[in-house]
């Protein structure tokens, strides 16, 4: 490095004046088993040898002029390897690629063209290995620094999932983050149970293995049981705008001695990154003139840093899935951020969800640096389920003790001349599902009918249509909320019609039960009115707005979000963002439901009927369960209070969708074609039972 330059100025002396690298990895896993144990061929440990087996099996076993070539592919070449008992750790020009027996870990930055190798690699496993099939797939990387500079398919990310969807069978693609902001795209295929069909065309299997499979029953018989742990935990550390002092440590100072391996060495030292690990196996590189790449192996885990150090777009990266519990994840992060000093960085923890891993305690142990202020926070549930555990313990029990009205009193503002099914519905859904009491607020000519359907309801006709001269709009308001004392959870839309006066009192009444902290479901022509005037419900996390499929894109227009260049399913985080946290249920073949933090999925069977009127069902559903939420934090039971009121709307809401879709399921079962929303009703109870009560 010249002495009198600044680093730009070296930038452009060696580089040219619109040099840009792409720091941001891509980053591809792909597991062929669970575990080494469960790849063929492999050297099972001696009973009497306490030392870990030499694991040179499965994907060791494929030689590095056969890697050289795929990776040729990638656009990189190897520069260095070490090895362990584990695996072969392979420091590339552009990053990474560890090999273990039965999965391979190829992380590449600049414009390579890592995807693109992929259906070779399958192919190297099946020919090479018998892995004809793999387990799980998991591709990621955060958004391009330079996206216009990357080939096919790396274009863009639909390309990226496009591709991966022509390979692998029921992959996931999510994008995770502020879309105007750093924003992250993961696609994942796994299956616990089963491996994945891929449908790599090049791929043949060799007619010598034609008969040859591998379940783990099969593999099993070989040797004595193990356990298989599916634990798997990846923290990533993005940064950028790293400090000048920083940078210049990166940079090869002739004066200083050579460039390669042994730079490496000298900048591990001089930057403390040997200090990180200290029992690690360590391989790192300097890069001339500038630039350093570290592979690290711990036992049977890795870590590795790569660092881009030209101004224009420093980056530095460092990843590593050695075992950190949630307690010591800020300790390793505040290392990194003190050997790098970045403007900027992101903490991604990527972790397997089995057992009852506490997600939030981990989120939440992800603490403040000094010096640095959190702009974000996202936990997000890739195909997981909330813990049904979890929704167990909102249900009150049955306890002679409590009194009329505790379990919960739901009050449905809806119900007009044109409709009365809808608030019948959805009331009685709420008392089916064990809500204690449930009014109706209707307009009177309703009312008649309501009352009629069920005795059992709380019909008040105290709404007015326009033209009705009968009341002002003041004093329809006033009456409606003169309810609200004795309300828990307020439902607003079903059968309330578009009817101008209608909608004014509507707006009222959601105003006045904001003032009053009250749960909101919102739906029907409640979201009409909503689509019109977010913004009064804008910011108000205790409503839960549950469009379907037509309504769900009207919030879209009326929020300014648009379906090019998202995925579809990523709609849905969006909108919940742009409502400042309301809940979002949106309804259809499944059913998705976000506060704009996290996503649950529900894609439990249902029925094949459309009858009209589920929707309200589900609303009757959500109220109770949101009802049942406020008593457990009024302690109206005992418990250990470990469920946080902010956590409840998403809860309710994934507890009511399931709940719905098996009633769905069960009444379809029973009556076929014929099927009614009132069948559906009617199995509310036996459902519930059947998937939450204790
Ligand atoms: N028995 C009853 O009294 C019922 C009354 N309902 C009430 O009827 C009023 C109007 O509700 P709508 O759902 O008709 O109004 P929407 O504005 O949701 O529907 C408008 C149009 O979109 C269509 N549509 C709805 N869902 C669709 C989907 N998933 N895919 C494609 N097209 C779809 C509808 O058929 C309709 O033509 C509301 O007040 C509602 O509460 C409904 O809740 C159904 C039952
Ligand atoms: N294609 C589908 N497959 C399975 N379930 C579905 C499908 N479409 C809707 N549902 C379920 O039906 C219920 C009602 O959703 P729908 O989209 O019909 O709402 P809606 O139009 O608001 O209903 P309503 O008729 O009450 O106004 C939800 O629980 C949803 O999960």
């Amino acid at each position: 490095m010249s002495d009198n330059l600044t680093l730009d100025e070296v930038d452009i002396e060696v580089f040219g004046q619109n040099y840009v690298f792409e720091g941001p990895e891509k980053l591809l896993e792909i597991w062929f088993g669970p575990s080494p144990d469960t790849i063929p061929n492999s050297l099972f440990p001696n009973d009497n040898d306490d030392k870990p087996p030499p694991l040179k099996t499965g994907l060791r076993l494929v030689e590095r002029v056969i890697w050289n070539k795929f990776l040729e592919l990638v656009k990189c070449e190897v520069l260095n390897v070490i090895n362990n008992d584990y695996m072969d750790a392979y420091l590339l020009s552009e990053s990474s690629m560890f090999i273990y027996p039965h999965k391979i870990i190829l992380k590449t930055c600049g414009t390579t063209t890592l995807l693109v190798a992929l259906p070779r690699l399958l192919e190297i496993a099946s020919e090479y290995c018998h892995l004809h099939k793999v387990w799980r797939v998991f591709y990621s990387r955060k958004s391009f620094m330079f996206p216009e500079r990357q080939s096919h398919p790396h274009k863009n990310w639909n390309e990226e999932v496009k591709f991966l969807d022509q390979l692998f069978e029921n992959g996931a693609a999510y994008t995770v983050g502020k879309i105007n902001g750093d924003h992250w795209f993961l696609w994942l295929a796994s299956s616990p149970d089963e491996f994945l069909s891929h449908n790599s065309s090049r791929l043949k299997e060799p007619s010598h293995i034609d008969t040859f499979s591998y379940p783990l029953d099969e593999i099993d018989q070989k040797k004595p049981p193990i356990i298989i742990d599916l634990e798997d935990q990846t923290i990533e550390i993005l940064m950028t705008e790293l400090s000048t002092t920083t940078l210049s440590k990166f940079y090869h100072n002739p004066l200083e001695g050579e460039s390669g391996t042994e730079g490496g060495v000298r900048i591990d030292q001089k930057t403390g990154l040997c200090n990180l690990y200290p029992e690690a196996q360590l391989d790192s590189y300097l890069f001339k003139p500038c630039g350093y790449s570290a592979n690290g192996l711990v036992g049977d885990s890795y870590f590795n840093v790569h660092v881009t150090p030209e101004p224009i777009c420093s980056y530095a990266s460092f990843e590593t899935n050695i075992p950190v519990n949630s307690g010591s994840i800020m300790d390793i992060i505040r290392q990194v951020i003190a050997i790098f000093e970045p403007g900027k960085f992101s903490v991604t923890v990527f972790k397997t969800q089995e057992g009852d891993f506490d997600k939030k305690f981990l989120v939440e142990s992800i603490d403040v640096i000094d010096g640095f202020s959190r702009k974000d926070r996202i936990l997000y549930e890739l195909d997981a389920k909330p813990a049904i555990e979890k929704i167990r313990q909102l249900i009150p029990p049955l306890l002679p003790e409590f009194h009329k009205g505790q379990a919960g009193r739901i009050c449905v503002v809806g119900g007009s001349e044109e409709y009365t099914g809808a608030p019948y519905f959805s009331s009685f859904s709420a008392l089916k599902l064990g809500a204690d009491i449930a009014f109706v607020v209707c307009e009177p000519t309703a009312a008649l009918a309501i009352k009629n359907y069920a005795p059992d309801l709380m019909v008040h006709p105290y709404m007015r249509q326009s033209g009705d001269t009968g009341k002002s709009l003041e004093e329809v308001i006033n009456n409606v909320t003169g309810l609200f004392p004795r309300t828990h959870v307020l439902i607003v839309g079903p059968g309330l019609s578009r009817d101008k006066m209608m909608l004014e009192s509507a707006k009222g009444i959601i105003t006045k039960a904001k003032e009053k902290n009250l749960p909101l479901v919102i739906d029907a022509d409640g979201l009409f009115l909503i689509q019109n005037h977010p913004e009064i419900i804008k910011d108000y996390p205790k409503a839960i707005l549950t469009p379907n499929i037509v309504e769900f894109k009207r919030l879209c227009d009326a929020m300014n979000i648009k379906l090019e260049g998202n995925n579809k399913d990523d709609m849905i985080g969006l909108l919940g963002q742009a409502f400042g946290g309301v809940t979002i249920v949106q309804k259809g073949q499944y059913d998705l439901i976000s506060n704009g933090k996290e996503v649950f999925k529900v894609d439990d069977k249902g029925g094949l009927k459309r009858c009209g009127g589920q929707g309200d069902i589900l609303t009757g559903l959500i109220a109770t369960f949101l009802a049942w939420g406020s008593a457990y934090h009024d302690k109206l039971w005992q418990h250990d209070n470990s469920i946080s009121p902010t956590e409840i709307p998403m809860l309710a809401s994934y507890a009511a969708c399931t709940l719905m879709r098996e009633c769905s399921r069960s009444a379809f079962e029973k009556f076929g074609r014929a099927v009614q929303t009132s069948d559906m009703i009617n199995e509310i109870g036996p459902s519930f039972q059947k998937l939450y009560e204790r």
